[in-house]
C-alpha cells in the first residue's frame, strides 16, 4: 500500500480552505490510504494524472473538487511514498505544479522544492547587472565551498549573480529551502563551518557517507521531518486533518528539534533567540521528550504572568495525547509555586506587589520620615536589587553586602540609614499582614531548601525577567543533576530591570546554551524594523556574556510597519477605528488583532472608542477566554509573549516612551539609568514583535524618539 506524506506549505493554506474543499481534500487523501499504486491511477475520481510540460516528471495533479486540484509527487522509484505539495485553484494549481522540480539536497539529504522556471528566466537578466557591479555578495566563496555546502548546479548560476542582500531575498521562494537558508548564513557574516554547523550538520542524517547521493524518496522524505509530515493510518490522517492545525506539534526547525529532544544535558541547558523564534514551542517539545524518559518523573513548566501559563497548559494539552502524561506536569507561574510552598506550611499573608503605587507610597513616607536623602524609587531598587536579590536578612549582611550593578556608592553610615528604611518597609508590611511576591519567594526557596525538590525537571519559559530570588526557588524546587532545569528567554525581550547570573544563582547552562535565529511569527519587514529599536544596544544575556541578533530573520514577507502621526488623541483614536476596521474588512478576527498602551487609562479610551463604532473591544486584563470575540486591549506590558495578526501600538509618544517614571535619573545612578533605557527600548521591541502580519503604530504630538523614524 503507498505511504502518504505531507509537505508543511499545504498545511499553511489547508486553515484557509473552504469546508468543501477540506471535504475534497480528506476524500481524496482517503484513498491514497486504501489503495493500491494501479488502483490509484485507474481512479476516475481521483484523476491522478500527469502533466504536460512539467519540469518534473514525478509531478502529479489530483482532483479534489471540480474547481481545485492537489498537486502531488509520485515515486518513480519504487519506494512507494505519495507527496502532497500544495492545494490550489485549478489554474494555479497546474502553473505552479509545471514550474516545480523537487530533488534531494546533496549536503543535507533532504527534498526540496525549487522554482525552477523563475530561477532560469531570473538570472541571464540579473547576470547584466552582476556584470557591472563592483562586487558580488558571495564572491569569497568557491564553487567547492558551496557544493559542499548542498549549493547544486541548477542553483549556483544564480548564485553568482547576487550583488546584494536583497536581491538574495528575491530568490526566497524560488530556491531550494535548504540551500537557500545556507546562503542567508553566508550573506549574514557566518563562516563555511558555521553554515555547516547551522543548517546542514542538524539535517544530514548521522549515517550519510561522502558519496553521491542515492536516497529514495521515501527516504529523502523521511530527512526532511521540519518539512513533510509521514502520516502512517487513517486515523493519524484523521487526526491531521480535523484538528485545528498547529504546524508547530509537527515540523520542528532542525535546530528547534535538536535542541528539544537532544536525550539527554548533562545539567542545565538553556535556549535563546529573538522574539518569535520558537523558544516556547522547542520547551514545549522539551516537556514532552522529558515526560517520554520515564513514567513517573513530575515536572514544573512555568513561565512569567498566569496568562502565559494558561496558554502554555492549552499548548501543552495540544501537543500531548496522553491525559496520564499530562496530569504529571505542573504549568503555573513561579509567584504562585511560591505561595503554594509557603502555603503548605502555614498560612500566607495578603500579597502586595512591589511596584504598585501603594508600595512606593509607603517607600516615600518612610524616606521622608526618617529625613533621608532618597527617594522612592532609589530605595525599591535598593530593595530589589541589593538586599531581596541576595536574600539579606540582617543589618550586618547589609553592611558588608556588594553592590555591585548600582552606580551610586554608598559608605557606611549611608547604608546604616539605608538599613533602618529598608528595615521599616518589611516592618510595617508585617504589621499589617502584608508581604511582597519576592519576599515570598525567599521565604519558599527557604522552605524548599530544608524540605527537599519536589520535581525532577524544570522548564522555564520567559526566563529573562526573573528576579534572584524567583531563580532560588526555581533552584531549591529541583535537584541539581542531569536535566535538572531547561531554560527558554530572550535578554532582548527584558522588560523588567532584573540582571541576573544564572552561575552565582547555582544554575551552570555553560557548554549547553544554543540559539534559535528563525523567527515564525512576524514578517522579515516588521523584523526589520523593530529589531532597528535595539540596533547598537549592548545586551547582558542571563549569564555573563552578552547577547546579539546576528543571523536573526523570518521566511515570512509582508508590509512594511504603518506610521501615524496626529493632531491630537481624538483623532489618534478615530485614525485607530478606522484601521481596526480596515482590518476587521479584511477577514481579520478581532480577536486576532491587538491595540497596546503604555499606560492602562489610554487603553481605557481606545475601548471605549472601538465600541462607540460597534467595533467589539474587550481588556486583556479581564481574562477573557480564547473564544471570547473582540479585539484585545491591553499594556504593553501584558502583551509579553503574546501574539496577533495585527498589532496597533498607540501613544507612542515623547512622553510615554521613555517615561519618565520608569527611568533612573542619570545623575543618582548612571548604570541603573543605563539598565531602566533599555528597558524602555525593549519593552518597545516586545510591543512590536507581537504582530505577525500587520504592524501600526501612532501618536500624537512628538513620537517617541526610541522609535527608529
Ligand atoms: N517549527 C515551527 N513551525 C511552525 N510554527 C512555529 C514553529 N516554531 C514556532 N512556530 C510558531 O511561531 C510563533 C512563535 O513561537 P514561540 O511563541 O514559541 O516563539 P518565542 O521564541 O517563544 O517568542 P517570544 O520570545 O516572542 O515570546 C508561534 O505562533 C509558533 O506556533
Amino acid at each position: 500500500m503507498p505511504q502518504l506524506a505531507f509537505a508543511a506549505d499545504f498545511f499553511d493554506e489547508y486553515e484557509n480552505l473552504e469546508k468543501t474543499v477540506k471535504q475534497g481534500v480528506r476524500e481524496a487523501m482517503a484513498k491514497f490510504q486504501k489503495l493500491t499504486a494501479a488502483e490509484l491511477t485507474a481512479d476516475k475520481g481521483l484523476h491522478l494524472e500527469q502533466l504536460e510540460n512539467a519540469r518534473d516528471p514525478r509531478i502529479r495533479t489530483i482532483r479534489i473538487t471540480q474547481f481545485w486540484r492537489g498537486v502531488v509527487l509520485a515515486p518513480d522509484d519504487g519506494s512507494g511514498t505519495y507527496l502532497l505539495l500544495k492545494v490550489l485553484q485549478h489554474d494555479k494549481a497546474i502553473a505552479w505544479a509545471r514550474k516545480r522540480v523537487i530533488s534531494v539536497n546533496k549536503a543535507t539529504r533532504g527534498l526540496e522544492v525549487r522554482n525552477v522556471e523563475a530561477i532560469e528566466q531570473l538570472t541571464p537578466v540579473f547576470q547584466e547587472a552582476a556584470d557591472k557591479a563592483p562586487a558580488l555578495l558571495f564572491a569569497d566563496y568557491s564553487d567547492t565551498v558551496l557544493r559542499d555546502l548542498g549549493i547544486d548546479d541548477g542553483v549556483l548560476p544564480a548564485v553568482r549573480t547576487i550583488i546584494d542582500k536583497p536581491q538574495l531575498e528575491a530568490f526566497a521562494t524560488l530556491f531550494p529551502e535548504d540551500q537557500f537558508e545556507v546562503l542567508q548564513y553566508l550573506a549574514e557574516g557566518f563562516t563555511p563551518d558555521e553554515v555547516w554547523q547551522e543548517v546542514v550538520a542538524v539535517r544530514r542524517p548521522a549515517d550519510a557517507t561522502a558519496d553521491e547521493v542515492t536516497e529514495d524518496l521515501a527516504t529523502a522524505i523521511a530527512n526532511t521531518p521540519s518539512r513533510i509530515a509521514l502520516v502512517s493510518g487513517p486515523d493519524e490522517l484523521q487526526d491531521i486533518l480535523t484538528k485545528p492545525f498547529d504546524a508547530w506539534r509537527i515540523f520542528l526547525h532542525p535546530s528547534q528539534r535538536r535542541i528539544a529532544y537532544r536525550p539527554s544535558y548533562s545539567g542545565s541547558a538553556q535556549v535563546s533567540g529573538g522574539p518569535g523564534t520558537g523558544k516556547t514551542v522547542v520547551a514545549l517539545h522539551r516537556v514532552k521528550h522529558l515526560l517520554d524518559q520515564s513514567d513517573d518523573a513530575r515536572i514544573l513548566l512555568t513561565t512569567f504572568t498566569n496568562a502565559l501559563a494558561d496558554s502554555l497548559r492549552d499548548s501543552l494539552a495540544r501537543l500531548l495525547d496522553d491525559t496520564e502524561a499530562l496530569d504529571r506536569v505542573e504549568v503555573t507561574t513561579v509567584n504562585a509555586l511560591a505561595r503554594r510552598v509557603v502555603a503548605d506550611h502555614g498560612p500566607v499573608p495578603n500579597l502586595v506587589s512591589e511596584n504598585d503605587y501603594r508600595t512606593r507610597k509607603r517607600w516615600r513616607k518612610i524616606a521622608e520620615r526618617l529625613d533621608l536623602p532618597w527617594n522612592e524609587h532609589f530605595l525599591d531598587l535598593e530593595y530589589r536589587h541589593v538586599v531581596l536579590a541576595q536574600g539579606i536578612r540582617s543589618e550586618e549582611e547589609y553592611l558588608s553586602a556588594s553592590r555591585a550593578g548600582r552606580g551610586a556608592a554608598l559608605r557606611t553610615p549611608q547604608r546604616a540609614e539605608a538599613w533602618r528604611a529598608i528595615a521599616e518597609f518589611e516592618r510595617q508590611l508585617e504589621a499589617d499582614g502584608q508581604c511582597t511576591h519576592l519576599q515570598l519567594c525567599i521565604r519558599a526557596a527557604e522552605l524548599l531548601a530544608t524540605e527537599g525538590p519536589r520535581y525532577r525537571h524544570i522548564v522555564v519559559d520567559e526566563a529573562q525577567d526573573l528576579h534572584p530570588a524567583q531563580w532560588r526557588v526555581l533552584r531549591h524546587a529541583v535537584a541539581e543533576q542531569p536535566d535538572d532545569l531547561f531554560i527558554a528567554g530572550d535578554p532582548h525581550q527584558r522588560i523588567y530591570d532584573t540582571r541576573v547570573s544564572l552561575r552565582s544563582m547555582g544554575v551552570n547552562v555553560s557548554g549547553r546554551s544554543s540559539r534559535l535565529r528563525i523567527n515564525y511569527r512576524s514578517t522579515q519587514e516588521i523584523l526589520t524594523w523593530s529589531s532597528a529599536i535595539m540596533t547598537g544596544e549592548k545586551i547582558d544575556d542571563l549569564d555573563e556574556g552578552s547577547d546579539t541578533l546576528d543571523g536573526y530573520r523570518s521566511r515570512l514577507r509582508g508590509r512594511y510597519p504603518a506610521l501615524a502621526s496626529a493632531s491630537s488623541q481624538a483623532v489618534e483614536l478615530d485614525r485607530l477605528a478606522e484601521k481596526i476596521r480596515s482590518w476587521l474588512d479584511a477577514g481579520v478576527d478581532p480577536s486576532d488583532i491587538a491595540v497596546a498602551t503604555r499606560f492602562h487609562d489610554l487603553g481605557t479610551r481606545a475601548r471605549q472608542r472601538l465600541l462607540d463604532d460597534d467595533i467589539p473591544a474587550v481588556a486583556l486584563k479581564d481574562g477573557p477566554d480564547a473564544s471570547e470575540p473582540g479585539v484585545r486591549v491591553a499594556t504593553m506590558h501584558a502583551m509579553k509573549g503574546l501574539e496577533f495578526r495585527c498589532v496597533a501600538l498607540i501613544g507612542v509618544t515623547e512622553r510615554a516612551h521613555p517615561l519618565e517614571a520608569a527611568v533612573t535619573p542619570a545623575d543618582l545612578d548612571r548604570i541603573q539609568h543605563e539598565i531602566d533605557m533599555l528597558s524602555e527600548r525593549s519593552l518597545l521591541f516586545v510591543a512590536c514583535t507581537r504582530a505577525r502580519e500587520d504592524l501600526y503604530i501612532s501618536w500624537h504630538g512628538a513620537p517617541s524618539p526610541l522609535l527608529p523614524l
